[in-house]
């Protein structure tokens, strides 16, 4: 039969882009595009190869293993080929089904035969190893490369501590043991954290990973091996290659789940999740257990994989070109796709970051229709030059929110502006600022920002902050969903009708919110200055600032110059604190907090030498008989004392109540005046001697 024309082109064309991609994928450890889309390729190249069979040339991508080993590295010879697995494309349960009925089929077994029995185990997502044991001594470690020939990798390899370089006792002369390299999921991301701090530093010759996967692939395949020892892989081991004959003294296995525990016992990782299993239902039922398992998993698997436990069977199925009869991968919707992004936009966090996020054509990922995916921030976006109609991979793996890891550069077929961050919140409109040093862009707005509005009130009632009573989490949430609390000042101007009207809202409990409101009216300047929610301004600094302008105004006024004046404000803080009070929504809010009765007591400013403890470091340990340890402090501090958490030759005072501990013995080694209660007072009293 003549082959149609269309047929041999496109099977010469799908030849030629495998062919590209496996050498993207194998050689230069750099995929182009996801892994389903090139096993979309190779099926359909298989068949159009099925249906004409004259089309098969012996270098077709579906004839071969792997790809060429690299030049840079010592070649090995594999004395057992390191084959591929026969890949179930059904992704629903019965591939299970198919994989046994082929292989009673090929063993001709009759209907009524009893069931198989099988090993189940996960198919890890990384790269296969040979490890070659002599006298139990590691003496090679290759990658597969074709199948026939492979890398020698054993310095690399050696940098893995899950890899024994000696074997327990009793293990056979000649082991070859097959298994996979792979990297954990958070390692991964670790790892290419540092790569971006380092590609940001300015570090030529980085580079970020697509998966984990690909960053073991790379790892692995160094040619410096000290590069790899700060890369941190794992190993499971799942079958072997050469291994001493019987009749010299090897090991008699009749199963291939009796060879695994040999291995563990040896000293060898394998999975806790390898089971034998009982004709196709256990395998149907294994496949369910572990896609329910597997975004919970550590590390990345592409699906499970069923082998005939009877080694005796094993050697009857036999094996195909690539592939053992005996064995199949049955896969997991992939967790990496291709789709188009349809625009970009920012969101704005609930601490005020943010985020561009890619919004997406609709992709069936990882398990999951995904619609958006982030781009994390500004460097990020622009590293990996996403653009608005661009083609993507997307990447969703385990609880990881789904991420855009590169874009497919062969699509792209126009030519959309570069990716700019926005400077104004999208939200409200306020000044965005990225600080020295930050990755992420910030809405300045704070309370005035919708998006933060939530945690701004959460923060602004707080304990420490205003504290308001009663007015927590939930009430929050409900109070800004319905519109009720828009602005901060809002809060102060609600009645109790619109209380009761809420959602599980009392009586009771509405009259305690507005008491707790009415009693936080009355707070301090720094308490207030804490509450405002501005970047960077913590209880410490807050108070900083009080004692320094005594008058909020007078805080409001100050240049970034003024605000440099107060011991420990930093050029970060002067500036945050500055554009804080610059933006007029900002100060409008504070006018109306104090047109709605909040107020403080105000004071000059005081120069920092009259307080009588300035410039002292004390120590709290125990409990003291009358004053709590949050009282001591702030009596302490208003006396322009610092409180230390530990001991050390700077400190001026330890106080120790009941139940000191450490510190007080710290303290006695240095020789450190040590003070009870009345001895505090006496302190706060009169000042240091
Ligand atoms: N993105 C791209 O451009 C691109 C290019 C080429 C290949 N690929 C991908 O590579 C894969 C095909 O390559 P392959 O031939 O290496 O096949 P494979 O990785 O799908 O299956 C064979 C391999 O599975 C591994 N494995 C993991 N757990 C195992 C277990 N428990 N028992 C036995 N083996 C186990 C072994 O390393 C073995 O070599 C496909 O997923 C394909 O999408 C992608
Ligand atoms: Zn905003």
């Amino acid at each position: 039969m003549a082959v149609p024309d269309d047929d041999v082109r496109r099977a010469a064309a799908l030849r030629e882009r495998l062919h590209h991609h496996a050498h993207c994928y194998y050689v230069l450890d750099d995929p182009q595009i996801p892994d389903a889309e090139y096993d979309k390729l190779f099926q359909e190249l298989q068949a159009l190869e099925a249906r004409h069979p004259q089309l098969r040339t012996p270098d077709s991508p579906t004839q071969r293993v792997g790809g060429a080993p690299l030049d840079a590295f010592a070649k090995v010879r594999h004395r057992v080929p390191m084959l591929s697995i026969r890949t179930e494309t059904d992704i629903e349960a019965s591939g299970a089904r198919n994989f046994d009925a082929r292989v009673r089929r090929e063993l001709g077994l009759a209907e009524e035969a009893p069931p198989i029995d099988y090993v189940a185990e996960l198919k890890f997502d990384g790269l296969a190893l040979n490890l070659r044991y002599e006298a139990g001594v590691l003496v090679q470690a290759a990658t597969r490369g074709d199948g026939e020939v492979g890398e020698d990798v054993t310095q690399n390899i050696r940098t893995i501590g899950q890899i024994p370089l000696r074997l327990a006792d009793g293990a056979p002369p000649v082991l070859e043991v097959r298994g996979e390299v792979y990297m954990r999921r958070d390692d991964f991301e670790r790892l290419n954290a540092r790569q971006r701090e380092k590609i940001a530093a300015g570090a030529r010759g980085e580079k970020t990973f697509v998966n984990p996967r690909n960053a073991a692939a790379g790892a692995v395949r160094q040619l410096d091996p000290q590069v790899t020892r700060q890369r941190p892989l794992s190993f499971f081991a799942y079958g072997w290659g050469e291994v001493t004959p019987v009749e010299q003294g090897g090991p008699a296995w009749r199963t291939h789940f009796e060879a695994l525990q040999a291995l563990r016992g040896w000293g060898l990782p394998v999975s806790d999740r390898v089971v034998q299993a009982h004709g196709a239902d256990d395998l149907v039922a294994y496949h369910q257990a572990i896609g329910r398992e597997r975004d919970g998993l550590p590390f990345d698997i592409d699906g499970v994989v069923y082998k005939v436990d009877s080694l005796t069977l094993q050697r009857q199925l036999g094996f195909v070109t690539r592939e053992p009869r005996w064995a199949v991968a049955h896969k997991f919707p992939a967790q990496e796709q291709v789709t188009t992004v349809e625009s970009i936009d920012i969101f704005v966090g609930r601490t005020g970051k943010l985020t561009p996020v890619a919004r997406l054509k609709p992709v069936f990922v990882g398990g999951v229709t995904v619609t958006n995916a982030t781009l994390h921030n500004e460097d990020e976006a622009r590293r990996k030059d996403v653009r608005v109609g661009d083609a993507v991979i997307v990447r969703r793996a385990g609880d990881v929110i789904p991420e855009v890891v590169a874009v497919v550069a062969e699509q792209r077929t126009h030519a959309a502006p570069a990716f700019e961050m926005p400077r104004h919140c999208p939200v409200c409109g306020s000044q965005a600022v990225r600080e020295e040093g930050e990755v992420d862009w910030r809405c300045s707005g704070g309370l005035y920002c919708g998006a933060q509005r939530k945690q701004a009130l959460l923060h602004f009632a707080q304990r420490r902050a205003m504290d308001i009573e009663g007015l927590g989490e939930k009430l929050v949430d409900q109070l800004v969903d319905a519109g009720v609390i828009r602005v901060l000042p809002d809060l102060y101007r609600l009645g109790l009708s619109q209380l009761i009207a809420l959602e599980r809202m009392g009586d009771k409990s509405a009259q305690n919110l507005l008491a707790g409101l009415e009693a936080s009216k009355s707070t301090t300047l720094p308490r207030f200055l804490f509450a405002l929610g501005i970047r960077h301004v913590g209880e410490a600094t807050a108070r900083d600032l009080a004692r320094h302008f005594g008058t909020l105004d007078r805080v409001m006024q100050a240049s970034t110059d003024d605000l440099l004046a107060v011991p420990d404000v930093g050029p970060v803080v002067a500036e945050s604190i500055h554009t804080f009070f610059a933006q007029p929504h900002n100060r409008e809010v504070v006018e109306q907090l104090r047109a709605c009765g909040v107020h403080w007591a105000e004071s000059e400013p005081a120069p920092q030498a009259a307080l009588p403890l300035a410039g002292i470091t004390v120590v709290l340990t125990g409990t003291l008989p009358t004053l709590s340890r949050e009282e001591a402090k702030g009596l302490l501090e208003a006396a322009g004392a610092k409180v230390a958490g530990s001991v050390s030759k700077k400190t001026g005072y330890v106080v120790a109540g009941t139940e000191a501990g450490g510190k007080l013995d710290r303290a006695r080694e240095l020789s450190i005046p040590i003070l009870d209660e009345e001895g505090l007072k006496s302190l706060l009293a009169q000042g240091a001697p």
